[in-house]
Parts: structure tokens; C-alpha cells; sequence
């Protein structure tokens, strides 16, 4: 397909990691694609989410794991130099350029629009350059929406007139506040709690309902609250913010809070979830009753509510599962979907064809680097008996395996296995503790493999590693 006028095989509206991946595999099948993108190539998760969050976080976990070993931890004398967890960080985001993301996308034959897209009809793209110039791209055979979130600012009163953070403050941030309060009790709140406590910042939480992680297995929040009073956060369940003001002389941001408490701190940062970019982007031209939500996709990731078959979404914009990886996974199903297509053959079913994005309804992995981290794969043992399985667990402490006690002198750590008894295959897993994050992987072969418990025996844990703890969850399975 030529790519003169503005007519490209595939357009991609949204540059982010779901946005590049869509674009990379369209051009590897043989098709033409521009990637329409508003700020920055490499989207939220390079510059202002998973990328700066990781890199702040990962030197105090560096000096957690010395400490947890004696004759290591004498060596370690103070907490993380802050000037250099903040340039560290920088570079990691390439202190907020896109030009090698840039470059890539140039080395992978994508063209690049730069400017805000909005759809103009069936498969018609304008683009909105920086200068106000309009362009107008046509799509041979797909428009992919890969628009991302923003994050939610609850209607609370004075918040938006306060200065606080989102996502994006906290994560950018260059000076490490005093007081931080935070807003919300999920991922965001979690991590980002950990990441400033550990510069040094005093940290407050204020969540609404009675746990962290919610939608986790329960062990893993109450995990996770007690790793974060360790580290000093005040984690203060039952409340909400019904007021927000900062003060103009000294720059304190007050929270008034429902049971007539109040929180003064220097930054408030608000992590109360997620909103899809799919407002202004002139979806009701296409999909009467286009309401700013998720756009719902089956899974080739094609917009079920539209017509004519050519419009798709990818990643967070369709709300299936806001993870990077995630998304670069539906990027690829979708990708191969549309090159099926173009070629004249329809994709055949199947949850695990090439051209479908079926782990997302339960194989999701998900690691949250907390203080201890989190990791799960699948369903918890709630979800999969809400489904109607026959379900057993095993659990296990991890510490109690000889690798984990080795790696960390006192190590606490939960695993938790959730197996379909009619299938004797695992569904689910869910591990807490110093480290866990490398673990759940194989987990994750394990439930998108099914393979059968009885199969699963023979694949033998090396001694002295931590993933010992798969052979006693058999065990303690009654293996
Ligand atoms: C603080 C934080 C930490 C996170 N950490 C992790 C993590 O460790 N691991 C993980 O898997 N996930 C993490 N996530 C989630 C992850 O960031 C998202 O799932 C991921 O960024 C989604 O990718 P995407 O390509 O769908 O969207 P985005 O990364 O949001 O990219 C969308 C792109 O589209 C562009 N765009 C939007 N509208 C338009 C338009 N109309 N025209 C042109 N361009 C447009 C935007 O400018 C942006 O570049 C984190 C999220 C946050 C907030
Ligand atoms: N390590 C990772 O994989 C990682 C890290 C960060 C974010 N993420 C992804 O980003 C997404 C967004 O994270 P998040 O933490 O913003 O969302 P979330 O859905 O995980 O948590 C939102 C929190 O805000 C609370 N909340 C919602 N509305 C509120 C209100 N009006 N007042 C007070 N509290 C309110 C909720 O009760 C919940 O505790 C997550 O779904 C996650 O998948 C992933």
C-alpha cells in the first residue's frame, strides 16, 4: 500500500507502548503505518508511569535487600542518596525526550504524525499538528485507538484548584517533599508511597475502604499495609477527603477529612484510579452513544459498537487490563488480526490463536514493587469460585524454603496456589515477599500452559532458589 496523501494501511492513534507495538507488528506483516501521536512517542509508561516509578523505587529496595542479610547490611550505613535516585531517574525517562523512541520508530518504517488525532468518518483521521495545521489520514484497512488513561480527580472540594499530584507529579517530581498525603489505597498509592517514604518524605495514606490492593487475594494487602507501616507511612483506613486546600503563604496543601480530621502536608498526590483518553477524539462520529468510557473489544481487540469492522483499540483505552505489558500483548494479537484480514481470511476463534488477546480474561500477570512486592497471576481463589470452578488452594509460607531463607536472613513471604480441581490445573497464584516479582512468571506458564498438576511434579525447583516454593505448594496440594 502507498503511503502518498496521507494513506497508510493501518493508523495508529496514540504512541504509547500499546500504540508502538500495533504499529512495529502491522509493518513486520507487510502493511504500511503512522502512529498519531499528541506529546511524547513511548507514552505515559516511559516518561511519567512504569519507567520513573520503577526507577525510583528500585535503590531503596537495592539497600532493603543488603540490609536483609547480615555481613552485608554492616556495609550499608544510611538510607538513598536522593540528588541521585532523582538523576538516575532522569536518565531512565531520557529526561523526558522522545527523540530515541523517535528514531526507532524511524528504524521501523512507521511514519510518525505529531499532533492530536481525532477520527473524521470511517477510517478518516485529522490530525491537529502543533502549529494548529490540519491533516487527514486515511486507514486502507484499520484506525487503532491506543489512547491510554489519565488519571481521576475525585469531585472533591478545592482539589482542583489545590496543586496536587497525579500520577504524573509524582513521578516527575524533583524535589522530595517533607509531607506527603496520598489519596487512595491501589497500585499508584501503594507504590508511590514506598517510592517517597523512601527518599524520606513522611508519608500518609488516606483510603476510603478497609483494605489495600482490593481485587488482590487478601493476604497480599494486609502484606503490603504492613510492609508500608515498617517504613514509617501512616496508613489510615476509613477515611475520605471532603476537602482540599492549599494555603498561598506557606504552600501546605490541607485534606479536611469525613470524620472531621484534617492532614497538612507539603504535596497531596491523588491515586484514585484511572479515566480512558476517548473523550475528544471524535468517537460519536462513528459510534453513536460514544460515552468517554472504555472502548469494549473483542479479542482481536475490533470495537464491538462500531460498524464497517475497521475501528480497534488497544491497551488501556479499552479497559481490559491497564498494564503495559498487557497492552503490548493485545498490540500483538491485534496487529496479527488485522494483517489476517487485510489478506482476505478472517481470523479463526480460539483463546489462544495468534490473533487473540485471550490471556486477558485469566492469565493477567501483575507485580506491584512494593516493600514486600506483590506478585499474581490468574484468578484468586474469590474470583474463581464467582466463576462456578470447583476450586482447592495450597498455601505455603515462603520463608520457609530453604532458598528464601538463604537469600534473606527473616524472610516473610505468602504463596498462595488456586487449582481447578476438575481440570487439576492452576488458575491462579498469588506470592508476597522480598523478591517475588521474577517468581510469578512461571506461574504464569503454568496457567496459560494448563498444565496438569500431575505434570507439573516433574518440573523440578533447582536448591537452593526460592522457587523451591512450587514444590511444596504441590506438596502442601497433597502431591
Ligand atoms: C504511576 C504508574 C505506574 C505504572 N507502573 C506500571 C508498571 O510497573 N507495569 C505495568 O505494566 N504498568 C504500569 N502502569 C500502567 C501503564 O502505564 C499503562 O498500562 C500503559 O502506559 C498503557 O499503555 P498505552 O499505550 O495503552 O497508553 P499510554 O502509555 O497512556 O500512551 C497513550 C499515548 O497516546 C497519546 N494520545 C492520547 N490521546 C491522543 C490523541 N487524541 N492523539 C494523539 N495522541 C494521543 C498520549 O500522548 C500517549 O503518548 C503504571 C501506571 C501508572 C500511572
Ligand atoms: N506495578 C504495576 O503494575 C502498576 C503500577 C501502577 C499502576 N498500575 C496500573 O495503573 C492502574 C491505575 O492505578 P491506580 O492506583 O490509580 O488505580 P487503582 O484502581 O489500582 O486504585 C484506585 C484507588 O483509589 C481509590 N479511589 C477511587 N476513587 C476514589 C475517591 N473518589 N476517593 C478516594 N479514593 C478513591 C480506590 O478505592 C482504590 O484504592 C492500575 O489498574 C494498575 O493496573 C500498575
Amino acid at each position: 500500500m502507498t503511503q502518498a496523501n496521507g494513506r497508510f494501511d493501518v493508523v495508529v492513534i496514540g504512541g504509547g507502548p500499546a500504540g508502538e507495538v500495533v504499529a512495529d507488528r502491522v509493518v513486520k506483516a507487510g502493511l504500511s503505518a503512522v502512529v498519531v501521536e499528541a506529546e511524547a512517542v513511548g507514552g505515559e509508561c516511559s516518561y511519567w508511569a512504569c519507567v520513573p516509578s520503577k526507577a525510583l523505587l528500585r535503590p531503596a529496595a537495592a539497600l532493603g535487600a543488603a540490609r536483609a542479610v547480615a555481613g552485608a547490611r554492616e556495609a550499608v550505613s544510611g538510607g538513598p542518596d536522593p540528588a541521585g535516585v532523582l538523576a538516575r531517574r532522569d536518565a531512565a525517562v531520557s529526561n523526558w525526550s522522545d527523540a530515541g523512541q523517535v528514531e526507532w520508530l524511524k528504524g521501523a518504517g512507521i511514519e510518525l504524525a505529531r499532533g492530536h488525532g481525532r477520527i473524521a468518518g470511517e477510517r478518516l483521521v485529522e490530525v491537529t499538528g502543533p502549529g494548529g495545521e490540519v491533516r487527514t489520514l486515511e486507514a486502507a484497512h484499520a484506525v487503532v485507538v491506543c489512547t491510554g488513561t489519565r488519571a481521576n480527580l475525585p469531585p472533591i472540594e478545592g482539589l482542583a484548584e489545590s496543586g496536587v499530584w497525579t500520577s504524573r507529579e509524582a513521578t516527575a517530581a524533583s524535589r522530595v517533599p517533607g509531607r506527603l498525603a496520598v489519596i487512595g489505597g491501589g497500585v499508584v498509592a501503594c507504590e508511590m508511597a514506598t517510592a517517597w517514604s523512601g527518599l524520606g518524605s513522611r508519608v500518609t495514606m488516606l483510603v476510603r475502604g478497609d483494605a489495600l490492593l482490593t481485587g488482590w487475594e487478601p493476604f497480599a494487602g494486609e502484606s503490603v499495609a504492613r510492609g508500608l507501616a515498617e517504613l514509617g507511612v501512616d496508613v489510615r483506613f476509613g477515611v475520605s477527603a471532603t476537602r482540599v486546600s492549599r494555603d498561598s503563604g506557606t504552600g501546605e496543601v490541607t485534606v479536611t477529612l469525613d470524620d472531621g480530621g484534617t492532614v497538612t502536608a507539603d504535596e497531596l498526590l491523588v491515586a484514585a484510579g484511572r479515566t480512558p483518553r476517548t473523550t475528544d477524539l471524535g468517537l460519536e462520529r462513528v459510534l453513536p452513544g460514544a460515552d468517554g468510557g472504555p472502548l469494549g473489544v473483542d479479542d482481536t481487540c475490533r470495537v464491538t459498537a462500531a460498524e464497517g469492522g475497521w475501528l480497534y483499540a488497544v491497551g488501556d483505552a479499552n479497559g481490559r487490563a491497564l498494564l503495559t505489558h498487557m497492552g503490548k500483548y493485545q498490540a500483538r494479537a491485534c496487529a496479527a488480526a488485522i494483517a489476517e484480514r487485510a489478506a482476505g481470511r478472517e481470523p479463526a476463534a480460539g483463546t489462544y490463536a495468534a490473533w487473540s488477546a485471550g490471556a486477558d480474561h485469566a492469565a493477567v500477570p501483575q507485580v506491584v514493587f512494593t516493600s514486600p512486592e506483590a506478585a499474581s497471576v490468574g484468578l484468586t481463589e474469590h474470583e474463581a469460585r464467582r466463576r462456578g470452578m470447583r476450586v482447592r488452594v495450597s498455601e505455603y509460607p515462603i520463608g520457609s524454603v530453604a532458598g528464601a531463607y538463604l537469600h534473606a536472613d527473616d524472610y516473610a513471604g505468602h504463596a498462595k496456589m488456586v487449582v481447578d480441581e476438575d481440570r487439576r490445573v492452576i488458575v491462579g497464584c498469588t506470592l508476597v515477599g522480598p523478591d517475588v516479582a521474577e517468581l510469578i512468571h512461571a506461574a504464569t506458564v503454568a496457567v496459560v500452559g494448563e498444565v496438569p498438576l500431575d505434570r507439573l511434579w516433574h518440573a523440578v525447583p533447582a536448591f537452593p532458589t526460592v522457587s523451591e516454593i512450587w514444590l511444596r505448594l504441590l506438596e502442601s496440594y497433597g502431591l
